[in-house]
This record gives C-alpha cells, sequence and structure tokens, in this order.
C-alpha cells in the first residue's frame, strides 16, 4: 500500500487545509507554552522546533505516519545488518563504524566488528606515526603536510569536518584537500608543497573515480619530477578503498592502504578510513570523541520515542513541509563561521539519499520526495538570500545552528551573532503586517503612496525554522550533529519508500562525460552523440 493510502497521511492532507488559516503568530499569542511542548534535547544538541506551521495535531498524526511506514522496525533493519540497500544487494552499517559496544554486528553471517576496531586502530597507528615525526619522508625529513585528494564523500566529511572542528587541530600537520579534476586546484596546492615532506593520501571507495585517479596521477608526476626515485613513493602516497586491489595495481604500496567496507557509502563514510584525514587534522583521540558523538545520536535515535527522537522529528517536519506545504527546498543556516561547509556536506547527504523517484519494488512514486538543499553560513545569508525566505512566495523551511559558545569568544561578536540567529527566526514567524508597514510611513506621504509602499513592506511571516543549539561544537557534538541529519534522511527515505543508499542517476553522466572525452582526444565523435555536444566539443578542440 502506498504511503499516500494510509489513513495518517489523509488525515494530514485535511489538516493541512485546516491549517492554512492560521499564522504562527497567533499561535504563539495564544499558547505560551507552545515552546515547551515543540522543544526537545539530546546528546547536548537542543532543537526548538515550535516555530513551525504544525499543531499538536498535525505533529501527532506525524508520528502516526511514521508509525505506519513502520519507521521503528527498518530502523532495526538497518542497525542490524540487513541489506536494506536492496538495489546493490548491500547493508547499511555506518553506524557500525562509530559503535564501541562489545555486541556482534553480522553481515552474511561474519561479525564485521574486529575488522571495525582493526581500521580505527589502523587510523589511530597512522595519525601517531605521522604526528610523531616517526612517518619520514625518503629523505628523512618529517612530513609536515597532507594533500588529501577525493571527491563527493571522500572529500565533504572529511574537509567540512576538519574545518568545523579548527579548534581542536593538533597542529602536527597542515592537511590540504583537492577534490575537482579542474587542474588549477591541484596546481594550486601542489605549487607551495615540498615533496620531500608531503604525503598524498588519495580517498576513493570505488578506485574508479576519474578525478580521484587524475588528481592522484598529477601529484604522482609532481613528486617523481622533483627527483624523487619511483622506491620513494611507499613513503609518500597513501590510498583508502575498498578496492584494496586496485589500488595497489594503480601503484601504492599494499602496507599504505586501508581498506573500507562496501556497506558504507561514501556519504556515510567519514566514520571509516575516509575519515584518515580529520584524524591527521585534530588527532585521533579527537576523532575517536566525534565518532562517540554519533553514537551517542545513534543510541538515542534507536531508544527514544518517535515524538522525543531528535532525528524522527526533523525527518518528519521535512515530510510535513515537502508533501502537505509543497516547500521545494530547505535550507541550512549555521550560524558559526567554522560550519560555513555543512550545508554541502548535508547537501550529498541529503540530495544523493532521497533524490529519487521510485519505491522499493520500482513504481514511481506519485508525490514528492527529497528537497533541494541548500544554505550558507549566519549573519552571510542574511546580506543575500534571506530576502527571499522572508519575502518570497515559495516557503523554504530552515535549520538555524548556533552554538551558544565558541572558543576564544569575543563577547560583543558572539552576542550579535546570535541575535543575528534568534531574530531571523523571530522575523520568519511574526512577519509582518500591512497595517503594522503602514503605520511606520512618513506623515507626507499620500494615502495611494502609502498604501503602495506599505504593500511592498509586508512580511507574511509564518515561515517555518527549527533552532538547534548546543554549548560548544566539540567533536562530541559534532558527530552528534551529523548522525542527526543522517538519521533525518532515513527516516525521510522510509516515508517515501525510497532507497536512500544508492546513487544510480550518477552514473551517466560519467559514461557520456567518458565518450566526449574521447572525442575530444580523438576528434571522432560518439554516433548516438547529438548535435550540440558535437558542437561543443568542436568549440574546445578548436579552442586547444
Ligand atoms: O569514493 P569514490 O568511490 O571515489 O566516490 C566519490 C563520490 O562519487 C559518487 O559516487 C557520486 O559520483 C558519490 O556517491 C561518492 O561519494
Amino acid at each position: 500500500m502506498s504511503i499516500t493510502q494510509t489513513q495518517p497521511w489523509q488525515n494530514l492532507q485535511a489538516l493541512a487545509t485546516k491549517q492554512a488559516d492560521v499564522h504562527m503568530r497567533d499561535a504563539f499569542a495564544t499558547d505560551p507554552d507552545r515552546v515547551k511542548r515543540f522543544s526537545q534535547s539530546a546528546c547536548g544538541l537542543h532543537i526548538d522546533f515550535s516555530k513551525n506551521t504544525i499543531s499538536d495535531d498535525i505533529f501527532a498524526e506525524l508520528i502516526a505516519l511514521a508509525e505506519s511506514a513502520d519507521v521503528a522496525q527498518k530502523r532495526t533493519d538497518m542497525f542490524t545488518g540487513s541489506p536494506i540497500n536492496h538495489t546493490e544487494q548491500r547493508a547499511v552499517l555506518h553506524t557500525a563504524l562509530r559503535n564501541f559496544g562489545t555486541d556482534p554486528i553480522y553481515v552474511n553471517g561474519k561479525d564485521i566488528m574486529p575488522d571495525v576496531q582493526a581500521t580505527r586502530a589502523k587510523i589511530k597507528a597512522f595519525t601517531e606515526a605521522l604526528h610523531s615525526g616517526e612517518h619520514k619522508g625518503y629523505t628523512g625529513k618529517t612530513i609536515t603536510d597532507v594533500v588529501s585528494i577525493g571527491i563527493g564523500g571522500s572529500f565533504l566529511g572529511p574537509k567540512i569536518m576538519s574545518e568545523a572542528l579548527l579548534p581542536y587541530h593538533q597542529h602536527k600537520l597542515n592537511v590540504h584537500f583537492v577534490a575537482n579534476v579542474d587542474g588549477c586546484h591541484i596546481q594550486d596546492v601542489l605549487a607551495q608543497r615540498d615533496p620531500e615532506t608531503t604525503l598524498v593520501l588519495m580517498s576513493s571507495k570505488s578506485f574508479g573515480t576519474q578525478e580521484t585517479k587524475q588528481n592522484t596521477l598529477t601529484a604522482k608526476a609532481w613528486f617523481l619530477a622533483s627527483g624523487a626515485p619511483q622506491s620513494a613513493i611507499a613513503d609518500h602516497f597513501a590510498a583508502i578503498s575498498s578496492n584494496v586491489p586496485a589500488a595497489v595495481e594503480f601503484g601504492m604500496s599494499p602496507d599504505r592502504v586501508i581498506g573500507m567496507e562496501d556497506w558504507v557509502g561514501g556519504r556515510y563514510s567519514l566514520w571509516s578510513a575516509i575519515g584518515l584525514p580529520i584524524a591527521l587534522a585534530i588527532g585521533y583521540a579527537n576523532f575517536e570523541q566525534l565518532l562517540k558523538g554519533a553514537e551517542a545520536m545513534d543510541q538515542h535515535f534507536q531508544t527514544a520515542p518517535l515524538a522525543e527522537n531528535l532525528p524522527a522529528i526533523l525527518g518528519l517536519l521535512g515530510v510535513w513541509y515537502r508533501n502537505f506545504q509543497d516547500a521545494q527546498s530547505h535550507v541550512l543556516l549555521p550560524y558559526y563561521h567554522y560550519l560555513r561547509g555543512f550545508p554541502a556536506y548535508v547537501q550529498q547527504l541529503d540530495m544523493e539519499s532521497n533524490g529519487k523517484r521510485n519505491q522499493h519494488d520500482g513504481t514511481a512514486v506519485d508525490y514528492a520526495t527529497g528537497p533541494i538543499i541548500f544554505g550558507s553560513e549566519g549573519t552571510n545569508g542574511q546580506h543575500s538570500f534571506h530576502q527571499l525566505i522572508h519575502q518570497g512566495d515559495t516557503i523554504i523551511p530552515a535549520d538555524f545552528i548556533l552554538p551558544l559558545n565558541v572558543p576564544n569568544q569575543d563577547n560583543t561578536h558572539h552576542a550579535m551573532l546570535a541575535s543575528n540567529c534568534f531574530g531571523q527566526t523571530q522575523a520568519l514567524m511574526q512577519g509582518k503586517t500591512f497595517a503594522e508597514c503602514r503605520a511606520e510611513l512618513p506623515e507626507g506621504l499620500s494615502d495611494v503612496e502609502k498604501d503602495t509602499l506599505a504593500a511592498h513592506k509586508v512580511m507574511p511571516g509564518n515561515k517555518p525554522s527549527n533552532t538547534i543549539t548546543f554549548q560548544t561544537l566539540d567533536p562530541f557534538t559534532l558527530g552528534a550533529l551529523v548522525a542527526l541529519y543522517e538519521h533525518k534522511v532515513f527516516v525521510q527515505g522510509v516515508i517515501w519508500g525510497v532507497n536512500s543508499f544508492d546513487q544510480w542517476g550518477v552514473e551517466l553522466g560519467k559514461v557520456l562525460g567518458n565518450q566526449v572525452l574521447d572525442a575530444i582526444e580523438t576528434g571522432t565523435m560518439h554516433p548516438a552523440m547529438d548535435s550540440s555536444t558535437q558542437a561543443l566539443i568542436e568549440q574546445f578542440r578548436t579552442a586547444q
């Protein structure tokens, strides 16, 4: 039965019609306890979700919807290693990577936890060998810089979490991240490096990604062009991949390749060896805290009743806006400079997971699924796209994320940051009426001028937002925050009946891209190529 046939879904459709006449402003005015009922805390995170266009009835129906979609059972299936990524016949066990318990977790009858612990030990050993200077370059110098090459999940997690935890950097190594195949980036990064004190870390789950392989080949050529012997590759190149044979065939020394499992999705892989660059930046002890924060969120997700369950609440609110309020997108607004990359991280996590249109049995969905995710750091966004969020004709649910304290805090700056964060949520909720706008206009204007200007200044309000606060963004809290969004996405995928763990849609562009590359190199167009693509290739070839 499609989710749209369930009673909760039908009830929510009816409630949505009723809710259209309710403005949050009035809801707050008549219900002083609203914030108490619509706030929850766990794992050091506090979520105020009272500024949402929901009532108690709507919230109850959303919980019922999750029960009718059997979120609890699907959650257990994931945590216990069932092959829920059915189109790739794989388990989904990024949660095992941050499990510090002693219970076994079986995949195809094999307890995976000893391997998980062994990989953590390798991450620890590799980090300590570089931090202590034990691991030296071929000329005997200490490694000072790591160039981490990867893309997508093999780049966004490591880079953005390292950036977010800058106050926890150990300053033993400088870690540089390269993703794009645009040669400018790798050239710029290598131009500043000394081959004798640089280690290149190649991260690719599949070991089949063009950009990562080409960037690593360029780094290898740079290294050897410096006069380094081939034998030195083992000291200066390492890899992380689930395809260890391919890494070795590519020229990596076997003892410099750390494996990862195929039951870890790329966009869920920062907890695996793919997270090594994070450990290199913040130290293994802090990396373990990152894992422990996510473990705490896993335990909360597995045990908290749905109505008190942070990931379920965020997931269901997203479903309310996507399926009952015609929202197309969701904006993430971290009011913390170090978290400025978080929207980009969640973009891959959410859009590559739920940007799907088929249910498990293959039938096409007849309802909306994954939203467009975007965002930027606060207060910067206020001076660019918030105008549309406030006065545009579309609902854009927003997550405001704020640490209550920051390292080396300047109280004046931080109070201003917080005031803008909370003020934005209030303005979105409250809006400004025509009468309020008109009353403020200067006397000298005519009635027509006042009416016209006031109309332009009206802020409809009733715009939804969640506010996520926490004491400070330490590694534990960041781990919990990331796992919160992972499980939010999971809950939505279950409600929409899609497979959140494959990404078939990325393949065609790669195949056609290779055909275009062949045509660029040889001048021979692929027979099925359209005239536009052929013309673009011709233009490019002529310009070389
Ligand atoms: O780690 P890999 O296999 O190089 O893949 C990189 C990224 O490319 C994708 O497959 C998309 O093309 C992502 O899912 C993945 O995170």
